[in-house]
């Protein structure tokens, strides 16, 4: 079994940024959706993303963005990936010429067999919860028994996630990768560094990586 990938997301500041990747870190999300309290403007995403080394995917987010809209942002910004939030479809998702993340919101297990038929040109699914009128970054967790076995290996699991309970989720569902926001925060945007490293440790350790 190959190692379960992090992804930091709702990076806004370079100090944040460099202590994720320092603590080993596999990528860090950018949310480009001006209602999140994680919104990042693309001037101050492109210079946090000008001192991330190499070897560390940058993943805008998105939420139904007008199409010039995430094409401003791709030529401003330096996004390896990009994460869809909303109601975007297929066609939608793969004209950027850039690899993608679909997020899911998850209410049912069929939901997640669909998605994986609607959304073939994804690199992966991220399962996050349902909550009405929401697009993400909740930090509420879904019913991981949902999840389809045979899928785990594909799906990166959010949603409520910290580093009391990632290690749980590591040993139950076996995911690709895990996702967190809210569970590594001192305050909206801020991240609690500390915080970051426990979850990243817990990860590891629930797969016995040191
Ligand atoms: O972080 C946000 O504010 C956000 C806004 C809109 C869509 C998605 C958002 N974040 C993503 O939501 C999941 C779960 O976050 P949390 O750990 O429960 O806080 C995660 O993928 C974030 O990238």
């Amino acid at each position: 079994m190959s190692r379960v990938r992090v992804k930091i997301c709702g990076i806004t500041n370079p100090e944040d940024a460099l202590s994720a990747v320092a603590a080993g870190a596999d990528a860090l999300g950018f949310v480009f959706y001006e209602k999140s309290p994680r919104y990042v403007a693309p001037e101050a995403a492109a210079r946090i993303c000008a001192q991330v080394p190499a070897f560390v995917a940058k993943v805008g987010l998105f939420v139904d963005h007008d199409e010039t809209a995430v094409r401003n942002v791709l030529s401003s910004v330096e996004l390896e990936l990009l994460q869809f939030h909303g109601n975007e479809t297929e066609s939608y998702c793969k004209q950027f010429d850039r690899p993608y993340i679909k997020a899911v919101r998850v209410n049912t297990e069929n939901q997640i067999r669909d998605a994986l038929a609607q959304y073939p040109s994804a690199k992966n699914l991220l399962l996050d919860a349902y909550v009405k009128g929401v697009p993400g970054g909740t930090g509420q967790k879904f019913d991981w028994g949902l999840i389809p076995v045979e899928l785990a290996h594909y799906v990166i699991l959010a949603g409520g996630l910290d580093p009391q309970n990632v290690a749980e989720a590591v040993s139950m569902i076996k995911p690709y990768a895990v996702d967190v926001s809210g569970g590594v925060e001192q305050a909206k945007g801020i991240k609690n560094q500390s915080a970051v490293q426990e979850f990243i440790k817990e990860v590891w350790r629930a797969q016995n990586v040191y």
